[in-house]
């Protein structure tokens, strides 16, 4: 039995109304899912106010309520609890509801713009390679060992991360990679956890359409790392201008990763090829079978962590050389008649769709067509609208915008956006085609003998969201069935 004064340990009271000694069943914040004698959080959010469902919540036989300001009628036999930040609230009653998990096993955080699912999944990979039990929670699945469960965010609610930290702490797992995205950090769905290691890969342009500004941004990332505790690691890439921030006030040992700058953990690029990177990491040679320079960081940081947690140095080396690149993260396939390289990659910020393409430019032979089709979402950050397309028509021979998500937004608008961005002399070598099936179709039937066709965006996404609605929809599978129904 779970006693509701057991589970506010930690949390601030501002006013308490009622009894907390009661028996309670669950935590929720969405009033919709409240049944019999759960605790109801109201939280103030981006689209509505959860206070405004207090008494809906308690209706449905809610026992307790958490709030920021109490509401006008109390009803008899509900505690309510007035705290100063009900998200944050939620988040150490979460904890407390599930044990405490993060204590239980190795929790480690990686933020940053890009590159937070591609460390945190090879890392899940390579300890599990090396025989630890593990977990994973990333944008593209929840892993606890074997059994996967859908991910619906990058960084669930801590609700959601605390039930699925306690599910590994049963099955016996000893260590645990998360994402720890902006959003996540800014609405403290992270608060209460007990990290034993946090990285920062990188800091661009996104989600200024959520953050008030650039600095916003880069604080929020920056107060992940200062709530670390003191035994716990901050590894950081010190060839990114904002590395260093990261660390001004953290009490974490510091570490850094860099290809450039001094740092504790170095590595050199020797090859850079379609079929891997050739690497020098802390003066050892390896192959291993990622590509591009921004992959070079993501294995740097990997080796690093690695033997930040105690792995032994050459079997960790053995392991990076084994790894896969993760799904939809330059996931490539040529083919069958014509060798057309089709390359399907996540890349949905400025930032990310530049390395993206400056990798293939760096490793092609030149003498090829390369073709970009790529999309900006809707509902998010407008301004990556026109950076994204000028990126892609500078560095690509031809661009196809298209959609990617477009939400609740109309698509041919977003699409505009884009074009604005595309400097006058590249206009030529753009068209616009709405449905992104017929996009990559366009692609596919330009593309000649050799050529290459970058598909940016959606990576692993199998859906395609129009109108709130979800439809199938795979770059990967499309790209590979028209390139075998055209011959290709
Ligand atoms: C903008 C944003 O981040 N929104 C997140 C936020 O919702 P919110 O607080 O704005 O919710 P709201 O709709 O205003 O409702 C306020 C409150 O009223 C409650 N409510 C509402 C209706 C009702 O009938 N009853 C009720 O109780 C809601 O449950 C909520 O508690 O908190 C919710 C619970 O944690 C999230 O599901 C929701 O994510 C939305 C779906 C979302 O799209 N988030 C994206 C932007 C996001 O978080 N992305 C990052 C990764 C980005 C990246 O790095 O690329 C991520 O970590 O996934
Ligand atoms: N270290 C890196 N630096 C810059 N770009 C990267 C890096 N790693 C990956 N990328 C690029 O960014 C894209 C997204 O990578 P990844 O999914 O690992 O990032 P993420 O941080 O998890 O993104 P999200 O915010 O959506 O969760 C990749 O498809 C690749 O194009
Ligand atoms: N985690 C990111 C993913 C963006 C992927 C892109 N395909 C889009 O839908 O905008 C977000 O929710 O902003
Ligand atoms: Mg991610």
């Amino acid at each position: 039995m779970i006693v509701l004064r057991d589970i506010l340990y930690k949390v601030t009271l501002e006013k308490v109304v009622g009894n907390t000694a009661v028996a309670i069943r669950d935590l929720h914040f969405d009033s919709r899912q409240v049944g019999l004698d759960d605790v109801f959080i109201a939280i103030a959010g981006t689209q509505s106010d959860g206070h405004s469902y207090i008494k809906k919540a308690v209706d449905q036989g809610a026992i307790a309520v958490i709030c920021e300001q109490m509401p006008e009628q109390l009803v008899n036999g509900v505690t309510y609890v007035q705290v100063n930040n009900s998200k944050q609230a939620m988040a150490v009653m979460a904890a407390n509801f599930y044990g405490n998990p993060s204590e239980k096993l190795k929790l480690i955080g990686i933020t940053g713009t890009n590159g937070k699912t591609t460390i945190s999944t090879l890392l899940f990979n390579l300890f599990t390679a090396a025989g630890y039990a593990c977990g994973l929670l990333s944008t593209v699945k929840i892993l606890v060992g074997t059994t996967e469960y859908k991910a619906t965010h990058t960084t669930p609610d801590s609700i959601t991360i605390n039930k699925y930290l306690a599910e590994m702490v049963s099955a016996g797992i000893a260590f645990c990679f998360m994402e720890v995205s902006s959003h996540g950090i800014h609405q403290k769905r992270t608060e209460g956890l007990l990290f034993a290691g946090g990285i920062f890969t990188n800091l661009s342009h996104d989600h200024l359409d959520y953050h008030k500004d650039f600095k916003e941004y880069r604080d929020v990332k920056k107060s992940f790392f200062d709530q670390l505790p003191k035994n716990a690691f901050a590894l950081i890439n010190a060839d990114d201008k904002n590395g260093s921030v990261m660390l001004q006030n953290t009490s974490a040992k510091k570490y850094t990763y860099a290809l450039k700058s001094y740092a504790d953990y170095k590595a050199q690029i020797l090859e850079n090829q379609f079929s891997g990177l050739l690497l020098k990491i802390n003066n050892n040679e390896l192959w291993v079978r990622l590509i591009g320079n921004f992959n070079a960081y993501n294995l740097l940081a990997i080796y690093a962590t690695a033997e930040l947690l105690g792995l032994e140095q050459l079997e960790t080396l053995q392991l990076l050389s084994t790894l896969e690149s993760v799904d939809g993260r330059f996931q490539f396939k040529i083919s069958e008649k014509e060798k057309i390289t089709a390359i399907v990659d996540y890349a949905h910020t400025p930032d990310a769709l530049k390395n993206v393409l400056e990798t293939i430019n760096t490793i092609r032979t030149g003498n090829e067509t390369l073709i970009t089709v790529v999309g900006c979402g809707g509902d998010r950050d407008v301004a990556k609208r026109p950076k994204m397309a000028k990126i892609a028509a500078q560095l690509s021979t031809k661009v196809v915008f298209t959609s990617d998500n477009p939400r609740s937004e109309d698509p041919v608008s977003i699409i505009e956006q884009m074009e604005g961005g595309v400097p006058p002399e590249h206009f030529k070598k753009t068209l616009s085609i709405t449905d992104r099936k017929q996009a990559i179709k366009t692609a596919c039937q330009m593309a000649e003998a050799n050529d290459i066709i970058l598909i940016a965006g959606k990576g692993h996404e199998t859906y395609q969201e129009i109108n709130g609605e979800r439809t199938d929809f795979d770059d990967f599978k499309i790209v590979n069935q028209l390139l075998t129904a055209l011959n290709k």
